[in-house]
């Protein structure tokens, strides 16, 4: 069997690439329900393996018992030296084939749970890319970290561990009865009848209360893991707004609470181990009055007694164990639910099994009656006809929450309309395939989200097949390159954490740079916030006009300096568009534009 396994495991790959098409429709596999029974079928041939290991286990181990009990009655009782040799070379046979299978149990299901975790983690993380950014703002990202740490490893430890041991504890005390019963049946039932009931009633209490008491503890560690993402993602505003020791207060709330979760399981535990231990010992006490009688009324041999006494303790440990094992069984079958229930979670935006290709696209953009609301009571549209034309740049400009980004979000899919149609070229956004529509559209966010790893991977991140060449002409269209050339590595120089060492400016043009080398047909651009130097913001202002030539392009636009470069102007502003117009067009029109222009100009006079 050893050999069957070693040629099995070394036919395996040691890292198997996992064999994974990214499409943004799940498909048949991915979508079946998750179960352990699935999980493990797709690795039929380690689960047969361990199943062998488990039966020879559970049976060679019981041989030891017998063997003493031969030896006393065959071999001290009736002195016989021949036969006190043969019980213990038995004795060592039985041994070691328990070892060997016992370390073939273990790297089987090690290999087991390592492939079902693989498969299990690269279907999650597949999920999670298809799934819409609604999710992502219902969802704290510590929770769903919880989910691929603390989840996942209680069903690994379930399927390396906890599964084999449940099998062999179980089968262990069912080969132990037999083996009693066969022995002395009276003795074996007033054994069983003494020590099971009590080891039942305490088990179960056990296993109930500890099951209550890891809830608390998974609980806990989901909340001080939230907790601690939130403060690490945070830590700019945290430290800014001088909220450290609130924030240190809160955590260690949220540490205590767990730190009493854990300290409630481990006193559960510890009235449980030693009662039961107890227990065992009370039994033996009561075997020695009920087995030496035995033995002087010449009903059960000395050898019998011995071997009862051998099985008895061999038999309360497994229910101890089974105990133990029950939690984590218990544990890895939450997970799975918890899991399955994150991988229900359908993608808001989900492409059709129609959707067609999206051809190359000119780039006309058009809302037709569109309305939208995050929650679909609260409408943050309605009713916007727009048709942006292909080529054209249009600027989103109004008070803040009018629902400029919102319209924006529609333009790339990121949410579907509950009411209307947003059409690029014609083709209704819901019908078309994701990717085909995805790979024409470029984004560049308010606040442009750095990889890490180099500039050059940075820059060529919607198209890694970009040259060298293709990264320098993007830095250079934005005017970067001279900061990119003073660099040690030049284009190989890493950007540290999430860009971090760069400028804001920097880190702006770095996303233009970025929407260059993709060149898509349409851009979204959500306007900077951040106030920038002079020489930046007049150096991201050219490097627009380089992005933006010939796409239809979207600007969200803060600064009204942006909106008057546009061809077109859409105010947006009570749920809809107020007005239209050219920026000559809106200031001669004098109304709300001109207004927003006024105070502006007043502000900021344009040289
Ligand atoms: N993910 C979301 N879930 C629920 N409500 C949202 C969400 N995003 C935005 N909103 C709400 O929708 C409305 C429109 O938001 P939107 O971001 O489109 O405004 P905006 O005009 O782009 O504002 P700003 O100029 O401040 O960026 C706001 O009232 C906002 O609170």
């Amino acid at each position: 069997m050893q050999d069957g396994v070693d040629r099995l495991l070394a036919s395996e790959p040691e890292r198997a690439e996992p064999q994974v098409a990214f499409g943004y429709r799940a498909d048949d596999g991915e979508r079946r329900p998750l179960t352990l029974r699935g999980l493990v079928a797709r690795h039929w041939q380690l689960a047969a393996l361990a199943l062998v290991a488990v039966v020879v286990v559970a049976v060679a181990n019981q041989a030891g018992p017998e063997l003493v009990s031969y030896a006393i009655n065959h071999g001290m009782v009736h002195p016989d030296f021949t036969v006190i040799v043969v019980a213990a070379c038995a004795y060592v046979a039985a041994v070691t084939v328990t070892a060997v299978f016992q370390r073939a149990l273990v790297r089987v299901t090690g290999r087991l749970a390592a492939g079902v975790m693989r498969d299990l983690r690269v279907r999650i993380f597949t999920h999670l890319q298809r799934l819409g950014l609604d999710f992502y703002t219902d969802e704290k990202a510590g929770v769903v970290m919880s989910r691929m740490t603390s989840d996942i490893e209680n069903l690994q430890q379930l399927l390396q561990d906890g599964l084999a041991q449940l099998v062999v504890q179980g089968l262990t005390m069912v080969v132990i009865a037999a083996i009693l019963f066969a022995t002395n049946a009276v003795l074996a039932a007033i054994t069983i009848a003494l020590v099971v009931p009590l080891l039942a009633a305490g088990s179960v209490w056990f296993q109930r209360s500890s099951t209550r008491a890891y809830d608390r503890v998974r609980d806990g560690i989901a909340a001080v893991l939230a907790d601690l993402s939130e403060s690490l993602h945070g830590v700019r505003v945290v430290v800014s707004h001088n909220r450290q020791e609130r924030n240190t207060v809160h955590h260690r709330r949220v540490v205590g609470d767990y730190m009493r979760a854990n300290q409630h399981a481990a006193n559960i535990t510890a009235v449980y181990g030693p009662g039961t231990q107890l227990l065992g010992y009370l039994a033996q006490a009561a075997l020695l009055a009920v087995g030496g009688d035995m033995v002087l009324g010449g009903h059960l041999s000395i050898g019998a007694l011995a071997a009862f006494f051998l099985y008895l303790n061999r038999f309360t440990a497994p229910i101890q164990l089974l105990a133990q094992q029950y939690t984590t069984y218990q544990q890895g079958t939450a997970s799975i639910g918890k899991l399955q229930s994150l991988l229900s979670v359908a993608p808001s935006t989900p492409e059709r099994p129609d959707a067609v290709e999206l051809p190359p696209v000119e780039g006309e953009i058009t809302f037709e009656r569109v309305g939208f609301g995050y929650d679909p009571s609260v409408p943050v549209l309605s009713d916007v006809d727009l048709t942006i034309h292909a080529g054209e740049t249009v600027a989103f400009v109004g008070p803040t929450g009018a629902g400029k980004s919102t319209l924006a979000k529609l333009v790339t899919r990121f949410y579907d309309p509950t009411g209307g149609r947003v059409l690029i070229d014609g083709h209704d956004l819901r019908d078309v395939a994701v990717a085909s529509l995805r790979g024409q559209l470029g984004v560049v966010p308010q606040e442009p989200f750095l990889f890490a790893g180099s500039i050059r991977d940075n820059v060529a991140f919607a198209r890694p097949d970009a040259t060298d060449d293709e990264v320098w002409e993007a830095l250079r269209a934005v005017g970067l390159a001279e900061v990119v050339e003073r660099m040690p590595d030049g284009i190989d120089s890493v950007v540290h954490e999430r860009g971090q060492s760069l400028s804001s400016g920097e880190r702006q043009l770095l996303a233009l740079a970025r929407a260059f080398t993709a060149r898509p047909r349409v851009l979204v651009l959500d306007e900077a916030t951040s106030n920038l130097d002079l020489l930046s913001e007049t150096r991201i202002e050219a490097a627009l006009d380089a992005l933006l030539q010939g796409r239809t392009a979207v600007l969200i636009a803060h600064r009204l300096s942006t909106a008057m470069r546009a061809d077109r102007v859409v105010v947006v502003d009570g749920g809809g568009i107020a007005e239209v117009g050219s920026h000559d067009e809106l200031v001669a029109a004098g109304g709300r534009y001109a207004a927003m222009f006024a105070t502006w100009e007043a502000d900021a006079p344009v040289a």
